[in-house]
C-alpha cells in the first residue's frame, strides 16, 4: 500500500523541494474537501450534528427494537479468560477495524483522507480538524468548515491560571502521561456538561453538552501537552501564546519548539492516524466505560488516557524506541546488520519480553498506520539511519514471531514507526511520545461520548463469574446437552429403526 504522497507532484514541488519553506498557514485551494460536510458545505459542526442526531436517532432506535433479540454471536469460555477477543459486545459509531484491511474511520481508509479531506496550502497531510469533523458527522467537511474548527479551537486553547500553576507544580519526573491525565481532569472544574446535569439536563440533551466540553478539551490539549514539554525537557521555556493564522498542529509544534514545516506536517499526520481504533482498544474502550456513567467528558477522557498508558497498549510507542536505543548501545551500532539484529531479537524473548511494536489483538496483517508512516519517512527521510533500523526490523522480527507458533499477528503495528521520525526531527524524549498518541485519541473517543450520549446508551454492566460459578454453569449445560442428545439418540433410533422396514 502506497499513500498518496510517493505519487503526487505536488508534495515534489511544495515541500519535498523547499524544506526551508515558512509555516504552513492556508488552507489550500485544490478541490479536497466538499459540499459533502453539511447541507452547503458552509453549515457549522453544531447544526450539522444536530440534524444528524435527529435522523439517526430515530433510525438507531428503530432498529434496536425491532431487531432487539437478533443474536449476533456466542460467547465461549475461553474468551471471558483470554482479555473478551472477539465477543461484539461494543457499538462504535466513528470508526470500524477490519482484521486484515485495518482502519476505516466513518467508512475512510487512510487513502482516502489523504485523497478526500481539505489541508494546508502546500500541505501534504490530512488535517486533524478534518478528521475530527469527519468523526463527527460521518461527512467530508468543506475547506471552510474545517476552518471553522481551527479557528473555535484556536480561541479556546487558552488554559485557566489553576491549569497552568497545576502542570507547572508537578514534578519534572512525573511521567508525562499522568500529567496529562492530571491536567485533563482537572479541566472538569468548568465542564458545560456537569454543570447542565446539576441543573436538571434532560437524557435527549446530554450529547449537546457533551459537544461543548468536547469542543473545549481539545482545543486547550495542545496548550496542556506543550506546557507539560517544555517544563519537563526546555526547563518552563518557550512560546504558550496561540498563532491564530496556524492551525491545532501548528499551533501544537510551535509550542513545544519545532518550527520545521515538515515537522508540522508530521504532526499533522500523527494526530490524523492515532486518532481512532474501533472501541475495544484499551483507551476507546475505557472512556466509554467511564462516560457511560455520565462522568463528564474531561475524566471520561482522562481514564483513557491512563490506559493508554500501559505498554502493551500505546506506551508502546516509547518502548519501541527504548528497546531500540538498547540495542544499538550494545552492538555497538546505529544502524546494525541483518544477523545481529536477528540475535538481539532472540535475545529479548529468551529473557521472556516482547517486541515492542510487533503484534496486535486484532489486527491480522500490517498496520496501515505503520504504512503511512514509511511512506512519509521514504519521502522525508530515506536515508536516516534509524529508518534503515526500522527496515531491517521489520524484515528480521515477523519470520522469528511467526516461528514461536503462538503470536497470532507477525506484524508491525502503529507504534513500530511512530517514534523514529520523531526522533529524525530532534523529538529524543520518548517518555513524551505517548503523550502526541493520547492528543490524537481524543478525536476519536470524545466524538464517541457525544454519539453515545446522542443515542442514550445507558450505563455499560456486563455480568461476570466466578470461576466457580462458571465451572457450575458449564457443567448444567453439558448434562443439558447430554440430556437433549440423549432424546435426539432414542428418536434418531426410532427413525432408523422405520428407514428399515420401509
Ligand atoms: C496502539 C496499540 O495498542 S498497538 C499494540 C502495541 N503493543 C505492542 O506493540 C506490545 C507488543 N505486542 C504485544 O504484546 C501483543 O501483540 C499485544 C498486546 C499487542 C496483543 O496481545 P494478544 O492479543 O494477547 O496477542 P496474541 O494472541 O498474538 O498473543 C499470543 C502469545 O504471543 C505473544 N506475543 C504477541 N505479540 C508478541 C510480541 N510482539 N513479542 C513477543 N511475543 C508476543 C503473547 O505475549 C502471547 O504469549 P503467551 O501465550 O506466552 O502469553
Ligand atoms: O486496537 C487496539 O487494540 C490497539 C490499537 O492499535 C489502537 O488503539 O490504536
Amino acid at each position: 500500500m502506497i499513500f498518496r504522497r510517493l505519487s503526487s507532484p505536488r508534495s515534489f514541488s511544495c515541500l519535498r523541494h523547499n524544506i526551508r519553506r515558512p509555516l504552513l498557514r492556508n488552507y489550500s485551494d485544490d478541490k479536497c474537501g466538499g459540499k459533502d460536510g453539511g447541507s452547503d458545505g458552509k453549515a457549522d459542526l453544531r447544526t450539522v450534528v444536530a440534524e444528524q442526531v435527529k435522523s439517526e436517532r430515530a433510525r438507531v432506535k428503530k432498529f434496536a427494537v425491532e431487531k432487539a433479540n437478533t443474536k449476533i454471536g456466542e460467547v465461549t469460555v475461553s474468551q471471558i479468560y483470554g482479555g473478551m477477543r472477539g465477543i461484539p459486545a461494543l457499538l462504535c459509531e466513528t470508526s470500524s477495524l477490519d482484521p486484515e484491511e485495518g482502519i476505516r474511520f466513518r467508512g475512510l481508509t487512510i487513502q482516502d483522507l489523504y485523497d478526500k479531506l481539505p489541508k494546508l496550502e502546500c500541505g501534504e497531510e490530512p488535517l486533524p480538524e478534518a478528521v475530527f469533523w469527519l468523526l463527527m458527522t460521518g461527512k467530508i467537511p468543506s475547506k471552510e468548515q474545517a476552518k471553522m474548527i481551527t479557528d473555535e479551537w484556536n480561541d479556546k486553547a487558552e488554559l485557566p491560571d489553576y491549569v497552568k500553576k497545576l502542570i507547572d507544580d508537578m514534578p519534572t519526573d512525573l511521567h508525562p502521561m499522568s500529567q496529562l491525565s492530571i491536567a485533563v481532569t482537572s479541566l472538569n472544574k468548568d465542564s458545560q456538561f456537569m454543570k447542565a446535569y446539576k441543573k436538571g439536563l434532560k437524557k435527549l440533551d446530554f450529547w449537546k453538552y457533551s459537544l461543548e466540553d468536547t469542543m473545549t478539551l481539545i482545543a486547550k490539549l495542545p496548550n496542556i501537552a506543550a506546557r507539560i514539554y517544555r517544563n519537563m525537557y526546555r526547563g518552563g521555556k518557550g512560546c504558550d501564546e496561540i498563532d491564530k493564522k496556524l492551525d491545532w498542529s501548528g499551533n501544537f509544534a510551535r509550542m513545544m519548539d519545532y518550527e520545521d514545516p515538515i515537522f508540522h506536517e508530521l504532526l499533522r499526520l500523527y494526530l490524523s492516524i492515532h486518532c481512532d481504533h474501533d472501541s475495544g482498544n484499551v483507551s476507546s474502550h475505557t472512556t466509554h466505560l467511564v462516560a457511560s456513567a455520565l462522568s463528564d467528558p474531561f475524566i471520561s477522557y482522562a481514564a483513557g488516557l491512563n490506559g493508554l498508558a500501559g505498554p502493551l497498549h500505546g506506551l508502546a510507542n516509547q518502548e519501541v524506541l527504548v528497546w531500540i536505543e538498547k540495542m544499538r548501545k550494545e552492538l555497538g551500532s546505529e544502524n546494525p546488520p541483518e544477523d545481529q539484529v536477528r540475535d538481539y531479537v532472540q535475545k529479548t524473548l529468551k529473557a521472556g519480553q516482547v517486541i515492542p511494536g510487533f503484534g496486535h489483538a486484532e489486527l491480522r496483517k500490517i498496520d496501515p498506520r505503520y504504512t503511512a508512516q514509511q511512506d512519509f519517512a521514504k519521502v522525508y527521510l530515506p536515508n536516516y539511519e534509524g529508518f534503515l533500523l526500522v527496515n531491517t526490523i521489520f524484515k528480521v522480527v515477523p519470520p522469528i514471531l511467526e516461528s514461536l507458533g503462538k503470536v497470532k499477528n507477525p506484524w508491525p503495528n502503529v507504534d513500530a514507526h511512530s517514534g523514529t521520525l520523531l526522533m529524525y526531527f530532534g523529538m529524543k524524549e520518548m517518555q513524551f511520545y505517548t503523550v502526541l498518541f493520547g492528543v490524537s485519541r481524543a478525536l476519536g473517543v470524545l466524538s464517541s461520548i457525544t454519539w453515545h450520549r446522542a443515542f442514550v446508551i445507558p450505563i455499560e454492566r456486563p455480568k461476570s463469574y466466578t470461576t466457580e460459578d462458571l465451572m457450575e454453569l458449564v457443567k448444567k449445560q453439558e448434562e443439558e446437552e447430554q440430556k437433549n442428545s440423549g432424546k435426539g439418540g432414542k428418536d434418531g433410533d426410532k427413525k432408523a429403526d422405520k428407514t428399515k422396514k420401509c
